[in-house]
């Protein structure tokens, strides 16, 4: 058995737009998510969170499905709109479904672990500008120091953003995700933005004495050439750049990439977000990097590409439902090269999973093939955890089947199974197969 670490972390993960539904309860205000998907055309089927797994009222059901999972811990976001509605207005009470969850997750012996920001920014909030605006900066402070004196004393993780890459690109650059522009200035800006209010929120932490630790989770894609060929090899540079250090090494090491700020320069005509002292604020010492991993990219060379002249390979592994590789030895070569790269940091994942195409027969989901994915990705965690990695937990994504952003409900990545016709929860073999995991805090050889 390869045995993991006397308390070492296992968890599940989920986010408030994704699972809680009650979008008009609570005094909610509207998202960026709710605009976008009400906009006919941007999800699949036209589907939206409305009432997506309706965690906000079953997650009493839900965390007995935790405590017997034995799982330590449970990540989830609170719902910026929850909190600030409107423009003007804060809305303390916004914050009752979350006091209650945490501290059923209390007497559950499940730690809480808080992201305050996983992509449902208050719609007023875009209307004044989004992360394109450095107002929302100080917006976000401010959200996060109600968070902090209300919710403090009792959350020991927090993590300031979720994938600021996605929020920004996905949102901003490529308009796949909320709010569905497509502006090259606005997504640099946004990235900055983003990474800024994650440095004021750190520096927050720590002027409020708080005593639990606080990081920020980063989607991170290991990059490799498709030949040992020179231009296949710079390519796969370029893409690690803009895929990986863009926020990796602001906030690890207090500087953008040189040759990122040549090519914004080139692409979208300077860099104007950034001000003087910024890039302090952002490198403030973190407790813990959480990277969420699902798969690798092959890039090979392509001067036809405007932005990174690449041009993206598909790599020879199995896919999962997304159309990603299956490929564990690429976590294993991420956690090394964080630790070559940038010190022991210590790290979480704090995502990973697969999503398949689950069926339900006779009451039962065999997900053979989400177990071998979690078995050879909980494998090349513990090789780097033998070999002395600072990894202290893994949360797999995802707890349930819930919203997948732009593909709807089309896309399955839970560990239990969801009928969305009535919202019954299922667990599958792969959530027996981790419960035991956890029991024997070991895989098998
Ligand atoms: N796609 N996919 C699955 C999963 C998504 O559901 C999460 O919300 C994101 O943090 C991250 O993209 C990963």
């Amino acid at each position: 058995m390869r045995k993991f670490p006397e308390g070492f972390i296992w968890g599940t993960a989920t986010a408030s737009y994704q699972v809680e539904g009650a979008t008009r309860e609570g005094g909610r205000g509207r998202s960026i998510w709710d605009t976008f998907a009400h906009t006919p055309g941007k999800v699949a089927q036209g589907h939206h969170g409305d009432v997506a797994c309706d965690h906000y009222h079953r997650y009493l059901d839900d965390i007995q499905l935790m405590k017997d999972l034995g799982i330590s811990s449970y990540r989830f976001s609170i719902a910026w709109p929850r909190v600030m509605p409107e423009k003007g207005r804060v809305w303390v009470k916004g914050l009752d479904f979350y006091k209650r969850l945490i501290h059923a997750l209390l007497e559950a012996g499940i730690r809480p672990a808080v992201t305050i920001y996983h992509w449902d920014l208050p719609q007023w909030i875009e209307d004044d500008g989004g992360w394109n605006s450095r107002e929302t900066v100080s917006r976000f402070r401010e959200y996060s120091e109600i968070l902090f004196r209300e919710l403090g004393d009792l959350v020991p993780m927090w993590i300031t953003h979720n994938e600021p890459w996605c929020a920004s690109i996905l949102g901003y650059g490529l308009g796949a995700h909320a709010p569905g522009l497509c502006d090259w200035r606005r997504a640099y800006r946004a990235a900055h933005h983003l990474l800024l209010s994650h440095g004021h929120t750190v520096r927050l932490y720590r002027e409020l004495g708080l005593k639990g630790e606080i990081g920020i989770t980063l989607n991170l894609t290991p990059v490799y050439p498709a030949s040992s060929r020179p231009e296949d090899v710079a390519a796969a540079h370029r893409q690690d750049m803009f895929q990986n250090r863009w926020f990796l090494d602001p906030v690890l090491k207090g500087a953008y990439p040189e040759e990122l700020l040549r090519r914004v320069d080139a692409v979208v005509g300077g860099f104007d977000a950034v001000q003087p002292g910024d890039l302090e604020v952002i490198s403030a010492p973190i407790d813990f990097l959480g990277v969420n991993y699902y798969s690798r990219a092959v890039v090979a060379d392509d001067p036809a590409d405007p932005l990174l002249g690449v041009r993206h390979v598909p790599g020879e592994g199995p896919r999962t439902e997304m159309d990603w590789e299956v490929y564990p030895e690429g976590l294993y070569d991420l956690l090394s090269r964080l630790r070559r790269d940038y010190g022991d940091v210590p790290i979480y994942i704090t995502e990973n999973g697969a999503a398949y195409d689950d069926r339900v027969e006779g009451g039962s989901v065999h997900d053979t093939n989400r177990i071998e994915y979690l078995a050879l990705h909980f494998a090349a965690a513990h090789r780097f955890l033998e070999e002395g990695g600072n990894l202290r937990g893994y949360y797999v994504w995802s707890l349930m089947d819930n919203f997948e952003w732009a593909f709807g409900y089309t896309k399955r990545f839970g560990i239990v199974y969801v009928d969305y016709e009535t919202l019954a929860r299922i667990p599958k073999d792969s959530y027996f197969w981790y419960q035991q995991v956890i029991r024997d805090r070991a895989i098998a050889p």
